[in-house]
């Protein structure tokens, strides 16, 4: 067994974290704070923070080809110039929906922005059910509908040979996955790979290792698991000092570390004086040896 080390390395009481992206480029990690509307860069070299603040919420954060960002804004997909922190609209998805918001999304290998819509929540996991839907905008800046009756559109990855789609709607419960048609775009077959058990709560974001191996993070479990998606079983449960994990990715020199987000919103006093960390940028290290 290799030993794990978990490190809060931002203290950003974030209200909701999410979206945590690694830019190798820059050492640094990108993520956002919903409800806050803003983009954060953390330069894990320098361990300074820049935040652009935009007028929405935004609920996910890409690198995009031609430099700087894309995000997903309200109900809109957005490209996100760095520099001078201006925000220019690609498309809007949910027009006839005015309560709703994007959550989680993420680029597939081909370059298309995947990201789904949620009812915006009155408390975590309160709100109008059914009325999400998930999309992609395409590199052309097309947008696709995939499929509507979502709850909580949220974590989104694809399989190493990118012939999988994984795809969480939080209230579901489980984890699942499509085939997937790089070529196209297309998503068919959709099934079960994991039923969340009890104590592990709500699926949240999520990622994938370099052996294909799924990495959830769980909303009110305080932990990431880690998921065979071919068996269905959990491989790894590595708990947090905070609750509510939202998402986790890989970065740091080789990506062989693990940051993962999280929420303030939702806690209370008592829950705020036991986890201070609540809202911060977490760092999970493995020794020598590998997982
Ligand atoms: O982080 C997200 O994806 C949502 O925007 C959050 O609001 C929580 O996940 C949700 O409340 C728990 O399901
Ligand atoms: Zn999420």
């Amino acid at each position: 067994m290799s030993s794990i080390k978990i490190e809060c390395v931002l203290r950003e009481n974030c209200r909701c974290g999410e979206s945590p992206v690694w830019e190798e480029a820059s050492n640094s990690l990108l993520f956002v704070d919903i409800p806050a509307k803003k983009v954060c860069q953390w330069d894990s070299l320098s361990k300074r923070v820049q935040r652009v603040a935009v007028d929405g919420p935004v609920s996910s954060v890409a690198l995009r080809q031609l430099g700087g960002y894309v995000a997903t804004i309200g109900t809109k997909f957005c490209a996100l110039n760095w520099e001078d922190q201006s925000v220019f609209v690609l498309a809007m998805v949910d027009k006839d929906k005015t309560n709703n918001r994007f959550n989680d999304g993420k680029v597939d290998p081909a370059g298309r922005y995947f990201a789904g819509t949620m009812a915006e929540e009155t408390a975590p996991a309160v709100l109008e059910r059914h009325q999400g839907s998930l999309y992609a905008l395409f590199p052309d800046h097309n947008v696709k509908k995939y499929f509507d009756q979502v709850d909580i559109s949220n974590g989104l990855d694809w399989s190493l040979d990118h012939k999988i789609f994984y795809y969480i709607d939080s209230l579901s419960y489980s984890v699942d996955a499509f085939d997937y048609d790089l070529q196209t775009g297309q998503i068919a077959n959709r099934r079960i790979v994991y039923k969340m058990e009890k104590e592990e709560q709500i699926p949240d974001g999520m990622c994938i290792d370099a052996e294909g191996k799924l990495w959830v993070a769980c909303y009110n479990g305080g932990r990431v698991i880690r998921l065979d998606p071919e068996t269905g079983k959990r491989l790894q449960t590595v708990k947090l000092p905070v609750d509510k994990t939202t998402s986790c990715c890989f970065g740091g020199k080789d990506y062989s570390e693990m940051y993962v987000t999280c929420a303030r919103d939702g806690m209370d006093a008592e829950g705020l004086l036991r986890q201070p960390d609540a809202g911060g940028i977490f760092k999970v290290m493995w020794s020598l040896g590998g997982k």
